[in-house]
This record gives C-alpha cells, structure tokens and sequence, in this order.
C-alpha cells in the first residue's frame, strides 16, 4: 500500500473474517492481507464472519434502552467515578484534545461505562493506581439479567479482540502470538451511547470529530445511522449500520505502535434523525503496565522510530484527563458537571 493511499476512500469496506477461524493459517494470512491494507488507508472497516452471536449484541442494546429510560436519579446514582465506570450525563464531556476540529459544544449523548472488572481489593485498586477499581452496577431490582448481559458480550468482544490483535501481527509479517503479551490484562471499555435526535445547530454534534484513543474500537450501532468518517478530501463518509457486522477502527495508540503505518482516522456522529439512537462501541486496549514503542516492522530499515517510547497507562490518562468535565481540576474527585 502506498502512503499516497492513506485517507483515500470514498466507502469504508467490508471484511470476512471467517478465515480466521477455519484453522488453516493461510485462511487467517489471506484475511490479515486485506486487513492491513484497509488499516494503511482507511483505518475503518466493517467486519463481518465473526462470532458474536447476533442476539448478545441485541440484548446488550436493549438493556441499553432500559438503563437510559431510568429516571435521571437513578442513572446518577451510578455517577461515573475516579476510575472512569459508570454514568456519563448530558452535556458531560467535550473533546478538547481533538485534533480534527475546535470543539467548543459539549456532546449530544449520555453514555454508561464498564471497563475491565478489578475487584476493591485488588493489589492495584488499593495502591490506587488510575482506573483501577469496581464497576458501578444498576441492581438487580431495577434492571434483571444487566450485569450477565454486559459480562457475555464483554468476554464475546475480548474474544473477538484477540482474534484481530493476532491478525494484525500477521499482517505485519509477525507470528500471530507477537503481540498478545500487551493484552494479559487489557483496558476494555464497553461504553453504552444514548444520542437523542438533535437539532441543526452549527458545531454541535452528538460526538464531535475525535479519533479514539486506544488500540482498536468495535462498534454495534443500532439502525438509525449518523456515523460518519473523515478521508483525505476531507469528506465525512458515512458508516451506516450494516446488519450482523461491527465497525472496526484503529485508536491512536495502534497507529502510535505502527510508527504511522495505520491510520486513526476522525469521525463524528450527528443524529438528525428524527429518532433515538443507541450504540455501544467496545474499546480493547493494551495492558496499562505495558510500554508501548514502534513495532519493528514499522520502521523501515536505517530509520529512527517517530514516538518516544510510551507507557499506556501515563498516554491514556493524559487523554482522558482533558476531555471529561468531570475530571477537570481535581484529579481524580469526580464533580457534578
Ligand atoms: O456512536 C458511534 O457510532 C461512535 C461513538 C464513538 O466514536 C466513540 O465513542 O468513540
Ligand atoms: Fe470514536
């Protein structure tokens, strides 16, 4: 793939991942083959053939609607806390650390997080290291069966993660294993996104223009549309939903790790649909612990890498930490916004 192709689409592409799970290593090379070059130029794509089952990702949506439909008090009490789990409000976060547009209008969306489970008397949550800690659980009487559904989907999605982690390496010419020690204990966050339909106003988006953090994002959306994607003509593409697939993209973190070689690609969602719309991206990032620095095969033979060496857990709280209201000021007290 030529750098001249990076941002050049007009469509994002579809991608069988079936190949993946035939057993046959020249079925996973073939399907990491054309993974690699729609990372290098539109750094989106739909992955379809996998193996999520259509009704987990359906019941995750309408526990959704079921949290979102509570009562404002009941979603605050589950305010999202020092270590980023739970319930985000309107107007709860701008994105001022994007780099693809001046965000002054906080988002259109409410959201609820879970990341990945560390129980309060884990080594790390009682030395307090950052986003160590407890989800934040509606109960059982308020909503049955929400946990199980978040943890199914949550372990179908790390699955589904690792499937790829494995074919990226194999698509930069590693043995699938190379890059699985960076998620022993990865970061996960399973984001649950509220976008009420939302007027024509100029700068206001439900999520303004951003890129994403972390290594990848998995997306399900429901069937409303308004995502859309950003190439090189400056263009915003839309990614409409496509039944039974996710919207795959790469965060800057893999694009950091690549030395550049993968493109995290800007987009946005606005919703002018006239009706409600949920989506629930999953964000499967590297271990905290872990450093991050250019894969070798990224770096072309002579040439020096174009990132320092970072470690995750520092890279992501610098991010996190200028885009939530809620964070500002006090480092870690949450504060109502
Ligand atoms: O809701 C969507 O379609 C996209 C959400 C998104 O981009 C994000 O949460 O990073
Ligand atoms: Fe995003």
């Amino acid at each position: 793939m030529v750098a001249e192709a990076r941002g050049d689409f007009s469509q994002i592409p579809i991608l069988d991942v079936s190949g993946l799970y035939t057993g046959d290593p020249a079925d996973a090379r073939a399907v990491a083959e054309t993974l690699r070059g729609y990372l290098e130029t539109v750094g989106f794509l739909y992955v379809s053939g996998h193996r999520v089952p259509r009704a987990d990702v359906e019941a995750v949506r309408s526990m959704s609607r079921s949290f979102f439909a509570l009562p404002d008090e009941q979603k605050l009490q589950l305010k999202i806390d020092k270590n980023f789990r739970g319930y985000l409000p309107f107007n709860g976060s701008t994105i001022v650390t994007s780099s693809v547009a001046k965000v002054s209008k906080p988002n259109q969306s409410e959201s609820i997080f879970f990341m990945h489970e560390v129980a309060a008397d884990d080594p790390d949550a009682l030395a307090g290291k950052p986003l160590q800690g407890p989800n934040q659980w509606p109960s059982e009487a308020e909503l049955p069966g929400f946990n199980a559904t978040i943890e199914r989907y949550v372990a179908e999605m790390s699955a589904l993660a690792r499937e790829l982690v494995g074919a990226i390496s194999v698509s930069l010419g590693l043995p699938p294993e190379s890059m699985d020690r960076y998620f022993e204990k990865p970061t996960t966050f399973l984001r649950l996104l509220h976008y009420p339909t939302q007027p024509e106003e100029a700068g206001l988006f439900g999520s303004a223009p951003h890129t994403d953090y972390g290594y990848i994002t998995l997306l399900a959306q429901d069937d409303v549309g308004g995502l859309e994607v950003k190439n090189k003509a400056g263009e915003w593409i839309p990614a409409p939903p496509i039944p039974d697939t996710f919207v795959m993209n790469v965060g800057d973190i893999l694009a950091r790790w690549s030395n550049d070689l993968f493109v995290s690609t800007p987009h946005r969602v606005i919703n002018r649909s006239g009706r409600e719309r949920y989506s629930q991206p999953f964000f499967f990032d590297p271990s905290m612990d872990e450093v991050i620095e250019a894969l070798p095969p990224c770096v072309p033979a002579g040439a020096e890498p174009k990132y320092e060496p970072v470690l995750y857990r520092d890279y992501l709280m610098e991010r996190i930490d200028k885009n939530y209201h809620y964070r500002k000021g006090a480092a870690a007290a949450p504060q109502a916004t």
